[in-house]
C-alpha cells in the first residue's frame, strides 16, 4: 500500500527560483529509499515539504491519503507524530540526559503543560529505556547528551524518532558528521528499523556507495528534478554521472 504520494510538487523560497520542480513519486509502506544528489539539489527541501516544515507551493504531498499542504495545526501535529525525523547534527538538547531527550519524542502525544512539566508515564519511560537497550546505549541513559560521541548521539536521535511510533522516518544526511565505523552502525540500525519494524525510511545521503549498499530504491535529484528513480542495482555509472554532472567522475567509486 502506498504511504506517500508526491504529485507535481514544486517549491520556491523566493517566489522565483524553483528549488524543486514537478517532483512525482510514490513510496510504499516499508520501503527503504535513499535520496541522492549534489549539494543544493533540493534533498533537504524535499524532506521538509513532506512533513510541512516548509510550505508547498505547487502540487500535492499525500501522506496516508491525506493532503499535507492543506493541513491545519491539529492535523499537522498528528502528521509530525507519524513522521520521525533524524538530522545530521542530531538536534538533541545537549544539557538534558539521554533518556529525557528520547522522551521528547512523546511530546506530540501530550498537552503543552504535560510536555513542559516532563510528565511521562512509567510505560513511556520503560519504552524509552527499552529503545536505548535496543540501540546499545542504555548504559548512558542518565548522562548528559553532550557527553556522548557523535555516533552515540545519533543513536539517541533514532530512539527519539522511534518512541514516536512513526510510520515514516525521514533522515537528513544522518551520517554526514560521523566517521566510517559509526556511519556503518547507524546505517545498519536504520536498515533494521525498516526490515524488522516495517517502518518506511527515506534517507538523504551524500555517499552514493552507501545509498547503493543499503537502500532498495534510489531517487536521484539534480537541480530540483528527479533524474533517476529505480532499484539501486540499476544505478550505474551513467546514471550517477547524470545526477552529479559529468564533472563529478571522482564521486564514482562503484
Ligand atoms: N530557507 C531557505 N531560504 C532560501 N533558499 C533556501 C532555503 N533552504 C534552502 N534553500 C536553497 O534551496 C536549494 C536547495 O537546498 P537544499 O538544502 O534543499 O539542498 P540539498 O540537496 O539538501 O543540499 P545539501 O546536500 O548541501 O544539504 C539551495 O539552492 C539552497 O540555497
Amino acid at each position: 500500500m502506498s504511504l506517500l504520494n508526491v504529485e507535481g510538487l514544486s517549491k520556491f523560497y523566493d517566489g522565483e527560483t524553483k528549488v524543486l520542480n514537478d517532483i512525482n513519486f510514490e513510496i510504499k509502506s516499508g520501503e527503504f529509499v535513499s535520496v541522492i544528489g549534489p549539494s543544493g539539489a533540493g534533498k533537504s527541501t524535499l524532506l521538509r515539504c513532506i512533513n510541512r516544515l516548509v510550505d508547498i507551493n505547487e502540487g500535492k504531498v499525500l501522506f496516508d491519503g491525506l493532503d499535507v499542504a492543506s493541513m491545519k495545526k491539529k492535523e499537522l501535529r498528528k502528521l509530525r507524530t507519524n513522521i520521525g525525523m533524524i538530522f545530521q547534527h542530531y538536534n538533541l538538547v545537549p544539557r538534558l540526559t539521554v533518556i529525557e531527550n528520547v522522551l521528547h519524542g512523546r511530546f506530540g502525544y501530550k498537552s503543552t503543560l504535560q510536555g513542559v512539566l516532563g510528565m511521562f508515564t512509567e510505560k513511556e519511560k520503560e519504552q524509552a529505556f527499552h529503545l536505548l537497550e535496543k540501540l546499545g546505549i542504555a548504559e548512558h541513559a542518565y548522562k548528559r547528551c553532550d557527553q556522548l560521541s557523535g555516533g552515540q548521539q545519533q543513536r539517541v536521535g533514532i530512539c527519539r524518532a522511534l518512541i514516536q511510533e512513526p510510520k515514516l522516518i525521514l533522515c537528513d544526511e544522518p551520517i554526514a558528521s560521523l566517521d566510517p565505523n559509526s556511519s556503518k552502525v547507524i546505517m545498519d540500525y536504520l536498515q533494521s528499523i525498516s526490515s524488522e519494524m516495517g517502518i518506511t525510511c527515506i534517507v538523504n545521503l551524500h555517499q552514493v556507495e552507501v545509498a547503493k549498499e543499503y537502500a532498495s530504491r534510489i531517487i536521484g535529484l539534480r537541480k530540483g528534478e528527479v533524474v533517476f528513480d529505480g532499484a539501486s542495482q540499476f544505478l550505474y555509472n551513467e546514471q550517477i554521472e547524470n545526477i552529479y554532472g559529468i564533472e563529478s567522475r571522482e564521486l564514482i567509486t562503484v
